[in-house]
């Protein structure tokens, strides 16, 4: 049987940014994309493990751009990677020209998912292959990633973090 793709995973909100959701100065509040992106993310992870799925670790999240009052964001989450029982979701997040329609990316995150049992218990989830050259690129990149949010946590020492340390040679 042929292994399940990230395009498998993939998960798209399209939201606007209502005034309930801005800081004092009409842009979308971080935490509120963060909500966004955490939910996205899930979705995605639940499709491709079809288990019970948490959140382990915000690994990465850049707020490149300001998002406006009124915007239409666009929240696009895939899994990159999938461990034993974890997975590296990307997300990617667009706003959208009022006018001509076309899409911005405003932001980028990256979160780990981990299928559970009903007790909790961490569980065996499929392998993903990736297809595209970006695909590939995230896939490559994760697992310094987990090494990198694994010693962060303190779940790992820094000289087991081999991938990690590659980099740096
Ligand atoms: C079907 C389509 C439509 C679907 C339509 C419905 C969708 C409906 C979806 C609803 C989805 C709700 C989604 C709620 C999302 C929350 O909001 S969950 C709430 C927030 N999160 C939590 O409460 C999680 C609390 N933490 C825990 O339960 C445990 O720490 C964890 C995450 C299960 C890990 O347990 P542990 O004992 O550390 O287990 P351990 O074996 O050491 O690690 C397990 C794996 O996690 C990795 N890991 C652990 N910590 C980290 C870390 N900090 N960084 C990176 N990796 C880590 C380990 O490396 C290991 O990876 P693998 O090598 O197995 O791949």
């Amino acid at each position: 049987m042929s292994l399940k793709t990230p395009e498998q995973s993939r998960t798209i909100m399209t939201d606007l940014v209502l005034p309930s959701e801005t800081n004092p100065i009409n842009n979308l509040f971080g935490g509120e994309l963060l909500a966004r992106m955490d939910r996205a993310a899930s979705i995605a992870a639940r499709r491709h493990s079809r288990r019970i799925v948490v959140t382990a670790s915000v690994n990465h999240v850049a707020f490149n751009r300001a998002i406006p009052l009124g915007s239409v964001v666009t929240v696009e989450a895939k899994v990159s990677r999938a461990f034993k029982s974890s997975m590296e979701i990307y997300i990617d997040v667009w706003i959208e020209d009022r006018e001509s329609g076309e899409k911005t990316k405003a932001n980028e995150a990256i979160y780990t998912f981990v299928a559970v049992d009903e007790t909790g218990r961490p569980v065996r989830i499929e392998e993903i292959q990736p297809v595209t050259e970006l695909e590939k690129e995230r896939y490559k990149g994760a697992l310094r990633r987990k090494q990198l949010s694994l010693v962060l946590a303190g779940k790992m020492k820094a000289d087991d973090a081999t991938e990690l340390k590659a980099l740096f040679n």
